[in-house]
């Protein structure tokens, strides 16, 4: 952090910046711990700043989880905030005193843990009466974005909450890390609840089944594990690869998986590979997994992934302009998750500098991001992304059509085809289907001269150089 951003932070002591040096830490730990340690761990974490920032005192709800976040993150999390405050932290433990959540500067992000956020081991039998649900709230079909990779999953899903036991049961959704499965599972969850509040739903990870079985195994105490998933109206099962070689779990699973079925009771089942893609699980489950709906979950595509930068940083009192969201979503393709981190890495520098959310900012934001994807430009990205941007299709490159919302963007891709590769007049014309040097010449001097006077145009193309030199 330079010297100007440390006054800056100092200087708003008063507003919570305490809030936010936490909240850049958070944000960084997102980023690079696994969902689970980290939903688990830090989410929950509760950070008391001093006023000179020289101590941060973290609250955990007891002695075990103090010992834990000790051993395993206590000497990360100091060297982070010494990186980000640009000085030494002091780091303190503390289990948490009733009254310090009043006082406690909370983060925004570290809301009291939910019981889906809960370690499976630190779970604690339900007694009677107080059976959870572990659903997540803020998971719901509202917060979820849609768009071609998700619709048919999500119009699934949203039949299954809707009308539940009755089609699409099992319904099995499958797809690569952060594509939004437990989003959609949460949701459903959510959902039926909200039209039923009665009814008996439980969210629960596969390896949380997997320690349950072990524990009625151990306590002998079959009858209780039967009573909670047999009596189940919406069984909600995230991850269910975790069950693979684990032959207990898997009798089990298979003896709730018919109990439920028999009784109308419906099942949702995620998994990071279609049913029989699943290594080492029984025949006859697999069999069961494919027999309702299996769905998958694509990876997003760019207007899905605007539409979801802009959604998400309008939910945390942002506005995100379209253009950086474009900006954003370019360069930030795998998944949704990423997505999020690379949100959270804006939002915090933008909060720091107290700097208006840009294009620039955002490049300098996501620096460690960009820096190691390859920067070589080509002809064939220059398309891809012009043709987004216009919303036309790359095909029309190359296409002899000539309309003006055709042409015109084809026109922009040669000019920045010329301006921002090493490639000749020719070459370009031959990569936009075998047009001639002179087509190529014409269009990057009529564009470079309009790009003097058209303010509108000149800023469309600094849009354009900037997401493709990231
Ligand atoms: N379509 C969407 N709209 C809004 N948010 C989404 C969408 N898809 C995913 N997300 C968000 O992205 C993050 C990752 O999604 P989620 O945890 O559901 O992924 P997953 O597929 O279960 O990943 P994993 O296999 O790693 O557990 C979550 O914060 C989720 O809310």
């Amino acid at each position: 952090m330079s010297e100007g951003q440390h006054n800056s932070l100092a200087a708003h002591a008063s507003l919570g910046a305490g809030d936010s040096l936490w909240q850049a830490c958070v944000d960084q730990l997102a980023q690079e711990l696994p969902e689970q340690q980290f939903n688990t761990w830090i989410k929950p974490l509760v950070a008391q700043v001093s006023e000179d920032f020289s101590r941060v005192t973290l609250f955990v709800a007891n002695r075990f989880k103090l010992d834990w976040v000790r051993a395993q993150y206590s000497s990360r999390i100091s060297s982070m905030l010494e990186k980000i405050y640009g000085q030494s932290v002091q780091l303190e433990l503390a289990i948490t005193p009733r009254e310090a959540s009043a006082k406690s500067y909370s983060s925004p992000s570290s809301p009291v843990p939910s019981a889906a956020a809960e370690p499976a081991e630190l779970q604690e039998d339900a007694g009677p009466g107080t059976f959870k649900n572990r659903l997540n709230t803020a998971l719901t079909f509202d917060s979820l974005v849609e768009g071609t990779a998700n619709r048919m999953a999500r119009a699934a899903a949203m039949h299954v909450s809707g009308t539940p036991g009755q089609l699409y049961n099992p319904l099995f959704i499958y797809g690569g890390v952060g594509l939004g499965k437990t989003h959609l599972m949460h949701a459903v969850g959510n959902k039926l609840l909200s039209d039923r509040p009665a009814a008996k739903v439980l969210y629960i990870h596969a390896e949380q089944f997997v320690s349950d079985v072990v524990k009625a195994y151990q306590r002998k105490t079959f009858d209780e594990f039967k009573d909670k998933y047999h009596s189940l109206d919406l069984l909600l099962i995230d991850d269910v690869q975790f069950f693979a070689n684990k032959d207990r779990t898997q009798e089990e699973f298979f003896n709730a998986f018919e109990a439920l079925l028999a009784k109308k009771s419906h099942i949702v089942m995620t998994s990071d590979t279609y049913p029989k893609g699943l290594a080492d699980i029984h025949e006859r489950l697999i069999s069961r997994f494919d027999s309702g709906l299996t769905v998958a979950l694509e990876p997003p595509e760019l207007e899905m992934r605007v539409a979801i930068l802009i959604n998400k940083s309008r939910s945390e009192g942002t506005e995100m302009p379209e253009e950086v969201a474009f900006f954003v979503a370019k360069n930030v393709r795998s998944n949704v998750r990423e997505l999020e981190g690379a949100l959270r890495k804006i939002l915090a520098y933008s909060r720091f500098n107290q700097k208006e959310i840009s294009i620039q900012l955002a490049r300098e934001a996501l620096r460690d991001l960009l820096s190691i994807q390859n920067r070589q430009i080509g002809v064939e990205n220059i398309q891809k992304t012009v043709a987004d941007y216009y919303k036309i299709k790359v095909a029309d490159m190359y296409s002899k059509k000539r309309p003006a919302s055709i042409a015109r963007p084809r026109q922009i891709a040669m000019y920045l085809a010329k301006e921002l590769t090493q490639k000749s007049l020719p070459e370009i014309g031959e990569l936009f289907g075998g047009r001639d040097h002179t087509t190529v010449l014409h269009a990057v001097r009529k564009i470079s001269a309009e790009r003097q006077n058209v303010t509108e145009l000149n800023q469309q193309l600094h849009v354009l150089e900037q997401t493709l030199k990231g």
